[in-house]
């Protein structure tokens, strides 16, 4: 566990050398530290230009000073900025003046969104969304990631865990007051009715999952098909380099390849796999087993074969979308269109623009129900799965009692207060925050 007393400093900014870089302090002497250096404090949150000197008054550098008192601050503690020339000696002067303050260090990662959260500046699904933000490399991924920093989905989280306090409350002082005659009993129905229609809400929602983590992690588009088929060649013609090796020996491919595509905003992580078929050769079996694997995570397969021969329509554990692909229409007739959903060729680029198209057509498709407040992660899903079976055994065990029903409530309302980080959630915590870069 990190030390809260303790005043953390990084370089929050990129990669040196750079234009500028910023170091940020936060904690109890990051006022006084950013005093000492810069000889006098700027008025909070407005910038100053500034000599900055060590304490033997040598001079590391001149550059803008700011600084945000506590809680008006991103971690919610007294915090300073220090914008100094990009330079790697700089920077690196500036931090070993700063190590040598006693009580304060360099920080961990994400240890300054973690102090946000500790103290209530931000909610774990805000913090995650950070982590995405920083991480997004495609319009989408940035879009998803910015509806849930701005907290689009913990107001969701949050109105739906009132919703079940409530029924929980009202359920309880009916229980109070059940040996009483004159107790309504439409108290429990109009409850019960409105917890029907947040069971619907929340199937509705996590129908959304599938979608928030192709937007998020990118959907596995998977090349497959018989040894020679092309695959490899499709491959370096979507990546228009040269990523796989491509001759005429059937069984070239053995690895799993794989090269990111963004495609209208989202990310697409396209895989090229190892021709599949019965072989004795180790290699090649090994080849086959990882593709066959690939194959079976994958959101689409397009199946390759060469035109006259028949593109494999069932991979084992796969339930998703085959596309049907006709390859080398450069030297076969183009088929009529009942064996293949597309013929294309990879040596003359034709039906290259069809098969963009018809992956665009299929992201719009799959974004067309959802808005983007969605959950994007395994443990969003996990949660919201464990909530909804807690509201549907509340809702379905009519013949329990009324304090059993109260009970599935309270564990609904758990979970879903385990997704915002409301309760519950110090294990959770470094796993999430490892993921973060330091000086964040
Ligand atoms: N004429 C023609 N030849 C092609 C085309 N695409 C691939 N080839 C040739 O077909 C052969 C096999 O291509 P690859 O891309 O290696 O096929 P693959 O499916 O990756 O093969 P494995 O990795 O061995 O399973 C090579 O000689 C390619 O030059 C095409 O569109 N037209
Ligand atoms: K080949
Ligand atoms: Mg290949």
């Amino acid at each position: 566990m990190q030390d809260f007393n303790d005043t953390i400093f990084a370089l929050s900014s990129g990669g040196l050398p750079a234009g500028v870089g910023v170091v940020r302090i936060s904690g109890p002497e990051a006022l006084d530290v950013t005093n000492v250096l810069v000889g006098s404090l700027p008025k909070p949150r407005q910038a100053a230009l500034k000599t900055i000197r060590t304490r033997n008054g040598l001079v590391i550098d001149r550059g803008l000073v700011l600084t945000f008192p506590g809680p008006a601050s991103f971690t919610g503690e007294d915090s300073a900025e220090i914008h100094v020339h990009g330079g790697k000696a700089v920077v690196a002067m500036l931090l070993e003046e700063l190590a040598a303050f006693k009580g304060c260090r360099l920080a961990e990662h994400g240890e300054f969104s973690r102090r946000a959260l500790e103290n209530g500046k931000m909610d774990l699904v805000e913090v995650e969304g950070l982590a995405d933000l920083i991480a997004a490399e495609t319009e989408m991924q940035r879009r998803l990631a910015v509806e849930h920093t701005a907290g689009g989905l913990s107001k969701l989280y949050e109105d739906w865990t009132d919703r079940l306090t409530r029924a929980r409350a009202l359920i309880e002082a009916e229980l109070d007051f059940a040996d009483e005659d004159d107790v309504p009993g439409s108290v429990s129905d109009l409850v019960w009715a409105d917890m029907v229609k947040l069971q619907s809400e929340l199937s509705e929602h996590l129908a959304g999952a599938d979608f928030g983590e192709i937007v998020r992690d990118g959907l596995k588009v998977v090349i497959a098909g018989a040894p020679n088929a092309g695959k490899s060649s499709l491959m370096n013609a979507l990546a228009r380099r040269e990523v796989a090796i491509v001759t005429e020996i059937a069984g070239t491919t053995r690895d799993v390849l794989h090269i990111d595509l963004n495609i209208e905003g989202y990310a697409v992580k396209l895989y090229d796999t190892a021709g599949l078929r019965e072989t004795e050769e180790v290699v090649e079996r090994e080849g086959i087993r990882r593709a066959l694997k690939t194959a079976a995570e994958a959101d689409i397969i397009l199946s390759l074969a060469e035109i006259g021969t028949p593109a494999q329509t069932d991979f084992p554990e796969f339930d998703g979308k085959v596309i049907r692909i006709g390859t080398k229409s450069d030297i076969h007739p183009i088929d009529d269109g009942e064996h293949y959903d597309l013929c294309m060729s990879s040596s003359t680029g034709a039906g290259l623009a069809e098969l963009h198209q018809l992956l665009v057509s299929d992201l719009l498709t799959r974004s067309a129900a959802f808005s983007l407040a969605l959950p994007s992660r395994l443990r969003h899903r996990t949660l919201l799965t464990d909530s909804l079976e807690a509201l549907g055994r509340a809702v379905t065990s009519t013949s329990a009692g009324l304090d059993m029903r109260a009970e599935f409530l309270r564990q609904a309302a758990h979970s879903l207060g385990r997704i915002t980080g409301r309760v519950d959630v110090e294990d959770l915590l470094d796993v999430i925050f490892s993921e973060f870069c330091i000086g964040k």
